[in-house]
């Protein structure tokens, strides 16, 4: 099998079409086609949008990142592009056709069951589990960051937030708060904007509850608004807060099973540390997944 070349040739890459804008920046389908005969792979290619050199170091802390994982629950980094001499590089990474979770549980829904849920949520503790083993927080974890490699594999991608926790401390704590949405955020993350592999695990039980919903928007209050600076969000942020510290939480997708309902809220647990750790969750499903009663 021939080593996957890690330095693509920008006049090889065909532009197909855009496939989305991540964490700043834009990922386009293309085809790398060096014999010019369409024969070539399809691939997912992360630039970095123009013009935006602060963002130029942070790009090459999210390549850092993605070369340096290997694991079979996490999109696979194939190289690096440069462009306009070394002046501008994009990230080359497999391209998976069935997209994100969220478009494939909304056009698969009649034909995935609780037990191949559950063997996806399985696959995402595995890769979580894998990124706390690198001691990296991923910041992100959502359904719209998870992609479907087959009906039975689901790949973590988009590491455009993720930080490496220092040697000497369990939490990253960033200076400003995020352009994430706080739907999927502990609530020391949105008072403290510190992050954690126990802040993971919340987005984690938020993943959970969009499997189960199968990721349909009327099951789950509107994803509370953008962190960032329009003035009424703080607000919002605080109003969410509050309500999580009187211990609401988000109900229960319809006809969830209650042993899973009752992993989300272990994993909503309002004190970081009183949340389960990806590898217990990881046991936790696989024992539900063997003994599956549906
Ligand atoms: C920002 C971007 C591009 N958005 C999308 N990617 C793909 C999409 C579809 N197939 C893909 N194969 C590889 C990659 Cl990196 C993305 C895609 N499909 C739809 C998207 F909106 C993305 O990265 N989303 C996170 C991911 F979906 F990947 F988890």
């Amino acid at each position: 099998l021939s080593q996957e070349p890690s330095l693509y040739e920008e006049r090889h890459l065909r532009y197909i079409n855009l496939l989305g804008k991540g964490n700043f920046g834009s990922v386009e389908l293309c085809r790398y086609d060096p014999l010019g005969d369409n024969t070539g792979e399809l691939v997912a290619v992360k630039k970095l949008q123009p013009n935006k050199q602060s963002n130029m170091a942070e790009f090459q802390r999210e390549i850092h990142t993605i070369s340096s994982l290997h694991c079979e629950n996490i999109v696979k980094y194939l190289g690096v592009c440069y462009s306009m001499g070394r002046l501008n590089m994009s990230l080359v990474m497999e391209y998976l056709p069935n997209g994100s979770l969220v478009s494939y549980l909304e056009k698969n829904r009649q034909n995935v069951n609780s037990k191949r849920l559950l063997l996806f949520a399985s696959q995402i503790c595995k890769g979580m589990e894998y990124l706390q083993s690198m001691r990296y927080v991923h910041r992100d974890l959502a359904a719209r960051n998870i992609l479907v490699a087959s009906e039975t594999l689901v790949k973590i991608a988009d590491f455009g937030l993720t930080k490496i926790i220092p040697f000497d401390k369990e939490y990253y704590r960033v200076t400003h708060p995020g352009e994430s949405p706080i739907f999927w955020y502990a609530p020391e993350s949105i008072t403290e904007f510190k992050f954690s592999h126990k802040s993971d695990v919340w987005s984690f039980g938020i993943v959970l509850h969009e499997l189960f919903s199968y990721c349909e928007h009327k099951q789950n209050p509107k994803k509370v608004s953008m962190i960032g600076n329009d003035m009424q969000s703080p607000s919002i942020a605080m109003h969410l807060v509050n309500i999580l510290k009187e211990n609401w939480r988000l109900p229960a997708p319809l006809h969830c099973p209650p042993r899973v309902y009752a992993m989300m809220l272990n994993c909503w647990a309002y004190n970081s540390e009183d949340r389960p750790s990806f590898s217990s969750l990881g046991e936790q499903i696989k024992t539900y997944i063997q003994d599956d009663r549906e």
